[in-house]
């Protein structure tokens, strides 16, 4: 865990020190258990423990996503706003910036693996109509001549 100051403005024109909290990736999935877990959205550490009981989606999704990053399955769910906002009150800082490099960086490996396999979603078909093609050409042309 690391404590970094920031300054921020209170719209007053006057300055305000906030405190960042980062943490670690590993910090967070030892947080897995329904004693304590804490999960990350959109590269955000939230302290879901004792909203566990209150979820209205269920403890049982909130622990599937205990310690990792839920930030898909919060999206795929369709979350309302009231939902989001409510999110902020168990924030608890951020995901260490090291951290944040290499979840992208492997998304992104996880995305050029995917394309390589792209071809194949194209290739097979096309080979396959051609010869389905041939195919029909010899039956019939088979009919016919007898
Ligand atoms: C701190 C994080 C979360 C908060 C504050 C939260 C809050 C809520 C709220 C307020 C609802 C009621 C419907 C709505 O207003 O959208 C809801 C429903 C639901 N949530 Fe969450 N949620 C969180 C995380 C998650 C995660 C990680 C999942 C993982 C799949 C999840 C799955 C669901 C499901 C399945 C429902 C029921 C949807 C339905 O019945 O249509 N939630 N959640």
């Amino acid at each position: 865990m690391a404590s970094v100051e920031a300054s921020s403005c209170d719209g007053k024109g006057q300055g305000v020190e906030t405190s960042v909290t980062y943490y670690r990736l590993e910090e967070v999935a030892k947080r897995n258990s329904s004693k304590e877990i804490w999960l990350v959205i959109h590269g955000r550490v939230y302290d879901v423990t004792r909203f566990l009981d209150e979820h209205p989606g269920g403890e049982e999704v909130l622990l599937e996503q205990a310690g990792v990053d839920a930030s898909e399955s919060f999206e795929d769910v369709g979350h309302s706003f009231d939902a989001r906002e409510m999110l902020k009150q168990y924030y608890i800082g951020d995901v260490h910036p090291n951290d944040l490099e290499t979840e992208n960086s492997s998304k992104d490996t996880s995305k050029n693996n995917t394309c390589k396999s792209c071809w194949s979603y194209w290739v097979f078909p096309i080979v396959g109509a051609i010869l389905l093609g041939f195919l029909y050409r010899y039956y019939t042309s088979e009919s016919k001549s007898s």
